[in-house]
């Protein structure tokens, strides 16, 4: 019986179909595999058919229906596995398969494909052009680097003639093979060849590095290694599972990076998983949920948390996708929440009941309270913070203990005589709120992390998503919720993403990662250019590993090294002399992304600091004849309107496009956010450094398109130096 392997640009075409064609292809395919290679190749009604003047002998093509045509690649060996390489009306399908040659690389040992055609045509322009230019793009690199990296003679021939960035730019994939391309981008971007071996070449398995003492690798071998864009389908139900809903790419294939991560056979303890934005962590997280639900017995339980309601529906429904309905039963073991939800559930099993979640405003009116008639220099922000950060932080339960502590983190000195009054403060607080019934939402986990502790854990395996911004009691939560045990706790999430004041050290909460802490580099989400100018917000600053926040931990975390697969316009930077003009000029960039790029409205957000400037943009696109809704309302998927939210709000969601306004210095950093340096220098940093990881988080929502203003003085947050 053949073997079928899909590709990328076979599902890519098969998800443009209509429902009709889509349902032909598929019969077919199904056919293909019932009969064996001898009957497929005499087959009348398949038309398993060689191309006349095909640059890749193996290339076929075969008939779907009366206007359909999948193009193959066919076994050169025995293997008997066939490539499925495109689906498109006759014409094109043939014009596609007789330019294409596929070739297997000799670093990565995947399966790559080139444009002859085209790229002889460019060898013969550039050769010229490149007799008189004074210095050539990869004049440092000898022969033996170059196919160290797995450049091979054509690529090779085509490098030499390249004289600045740009040409290379000109002959990207489809037209050089994608991973001979990208070692040739890395190198022209000026890292150096270790570089590109550490972070293409390693991931992808490659221990050898002279290309002379490599073992050759089979076209099948190079498919099977080539999880990234090509998925072999090995069951009907496989089938029905890659072809249903839309194509979503994340869904089938996984950078190999990604695959080694979510696809562990057994991680020991705790593992991490970090990352910049939009290098698919939460995918790597959903397909780890995936793997432990396979794998793991009938009974056990599986957590998923993540930061908001509403982020934990959007992954419920991307778990269930992802799931299929072949194993759409696994979804019962399966609980996917907020971890204060989850804390408010363990309390409501108590006699008690769960307290009412305090809201900011009515904290500090508690702490105003508790305050009384004290004297003191203390605020009700410094009193929540030193609460929050310290005594909850470290659960610290008696006065002794607080005390004793360090406090990690404060920059501010306390004496004994001046903790024991705070203690008191703090005692009459938890005193009045319990007696009202309510709690703050640190508060809320502390105690569910105790009864956990005292009752045992409920879950066999714990996964958590966006993990940077969460309260050592939260994480106390986890760490009870789940028994220490392999794959006890899979997280993921990025330090530099961090906008809530969590710092913690994972270590000191029970969750050790030392080993099993590995990083993600591409950005399958933005363009390069979006990319490049958020990581410019942040590159001055030196970031903690992500559990690794207690200062004394050392570990750093950089973004360096990031890099995205797509290329689009440089986000745009324009002041405006008054608010009202920077309204005129975003109803004018809205329209001009809805009408003239034909983005969905749905696919456009609009991003502010205030909620004050949200609802003005609200009520102005609104007033233009533009659908808006607030992202606070969550509206559903698909539902209509350009979604307006506080910077905040856009946590974790991603759009076409973004339109980040009222970014002037009073509002960005918004200093009523921000703890006073004469009131704790440390706690000063650390807010200011919130505000600024805000901007990034915003603006690195945009996947093809950012768009920053201001009216009067622009952010200090901003680089000045950028368009
Ligand atoms: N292997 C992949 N192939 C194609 N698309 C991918 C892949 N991995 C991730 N993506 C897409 O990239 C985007 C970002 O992925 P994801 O949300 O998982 O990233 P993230 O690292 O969690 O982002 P952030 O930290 O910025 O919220 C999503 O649209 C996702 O579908």
């Amino acid at each position: 019986m053949p073997r079928l392997a899909l590709t990328e640009g076979f599902l890519s075409d098969f998800s443009s179909l209509g429902s009709h064609e889509r349902k032909q292809v598929t019969e077919s395919i199904k056919a293909f595999g019932s009969f064996s290679v001898s009957e497929l190749r005499a087959h009348k009604g398949l038309h398993l058919e060689k191309l006349q003047g095909a640059r890749d002998p193996r290339i076929r093509t075969i008939r779907v229906s009366r206007s359909l045509r999948g193009v193959l690649l066919a076994p050169d060996d025995s293997s008997e596995l066939f490539t499925l390489l495109r689906v498109r009306p006759h014409d094109e399908a043939n014009s596609w398969a007789v330019s294409r040659a596929y070739s297997v690389n000799s670093a990565t040992g995947a399966l790559e494909v080139r444009n002859v055609t085209q790229l002889e045509h460019l060898e013969t322009y550039y050769e010229d052009r490149a007799v008189e230019a004074p210095s050539r793009l990869f004049a440092a690199h000898s022969d033996t680097v170059l196919r160290d990296l797995g450049i091979d003679d054509q690529v090779l021939r085509l490098a030499r003639i390249c004289v600045e960035e740009s040409d290379l730019a000109a002959m990207r994939p489809p037209l050089l093979p994608a991973d001979q391309f990208e070692a040739l981008e890395y190198l022209a971007a000026g890292h150096s060849a270790d570089e590109v071996w550490e972070q293409l070449i390693v991931p992808r398995g490659q221990t050898v590095r002279s290309a002379d003492s490599r073992e050759p690798v089979t076209t099948s071998e190079a498919v099977l290694r080539s999880s990234d864009r090509i998925v072999e389908v090995t069951s009907p139900a496989e089938l029905d599972r890659v072809l249903s809903g839309d194509f979503e790419r994340w869904r089938v294939f996984l950078h190999p990076t990604q695959h080694r991560y979510a696809y562990h056979p057994r991680y020991r303890g705790p593992a991490q998983v970090t990352g910049g934005p939009g290098t698919g962590k939460t995918v790597v997280a959903l397909h780890r949920v995936r793997h432990l639900l396979r794998t793991g017995l009938p009974e056990d339980r599986l957590l998923l948390t993540t930061f908001t309601t509403a982020m934990a529906s959007t992954l419920r429904d991307q778990l269930a996708l992802l799931l299929g309905e072949a194993d759409a039963h696994l979804l019962a073991r399966v609980e996917v929440t907020t971890v204060d939800a989850f804390a408010a559930q363990v309390l409501k099993a108590t006699p008690g009941g769960a307290p009412r979640p305090l809201t900011e405003a009515s904290e500090r009116a508690a702490w105003k309270r508790a305050l009384g008639d004290e004297r003191s220099a203390w605020s009700e922000r410094f009193l929540a913070q030193e609460y929050r950060n310290v005594v909850l932080a470290q659960d610290l339960r008696t006065a002794a203990a607080y005390l004793a502590c360090t406090r990690h983190g404060r920059g501010s000195q306390l004496g004994r005589v001046q903790r024991a009054r705070l203690w008191k403060v703090m005692e009459r607080f938890r005193e009045e709120t319990a007696s009202r019934g309510t709690a703050t939402f640190a508060q809320l986990a502390a105690r569910a992390a105790a009864r956990l502790a005292a009752h045992g854990p409920q879950y066999r395996h714990v996964v958590v998503d966006e993990a940077q911004d969460l309260h050592p009691a939260q994480w106390r939560v986890l760490r009870a919720a789940v028994a220490p045990a392999p794959d006890d706790i899979f997280l993921v999430g990025d330090p530099h993403q961090r906008i809530y004041d969590n710092r913690v050290s994972l270590r000191s909460v029970g969750v050790h990662v030392r080993g099993r802490s590995s990083g993600l580099r591409v950005n399958y989400r933005s363009t390069e250019e979006i990319l490049s100018w958020s990581v410019r917000l942040l590159s001055d600053l030196a970031f903690h590993e992500l559990g690794a926040d207690d200062e004394a931990d050392g570990a750093t975390d950089s973004l360096a090294g990031c890099r995205s697969v797509l290329r689009g316009p440089v986000p745009t930077q324009r002041a405006f002399a008054s608010p009202r003009e920077e309204l005129d000029a975003l109803v004018a960039q809205v329209r001009h992304w809805s009408e003239r790029d034909g983005v969905p409205l749905a696919e456009i957000a609009v991003g502010a600091r205030l909620n004050s400037t949200v609802d003005a943009v609200v009520a102005r696109l609104r007033r233009d004849g533009l659908a808006a809704v607030g992202v606070r309302a969550s509206p559903a998927p698909g539902s209509a309107g350009v979604r307006v939210s506080t910077m905040h709000g856009l946590k974790g969601l991603e759009f076409r496009c973004v339109a980040l306004v009222g970014l002037t210095s009073s509002a960005l950093p918004y200093l009523q956010q921000v703890s006073p340096a004469d009131e704790d220098p440390a706690q000063h940093r650390h807010d200011l450094l919130a505000e600024r990881c805000l901007l990034f988080v915003a603006a690195t929502r945009a996947r093809d398109a950012l768009a920053v203003s201001w009216s009067g003085q622009p952010s200090s947050l901003l680089d000045p130096t950028t368009p």
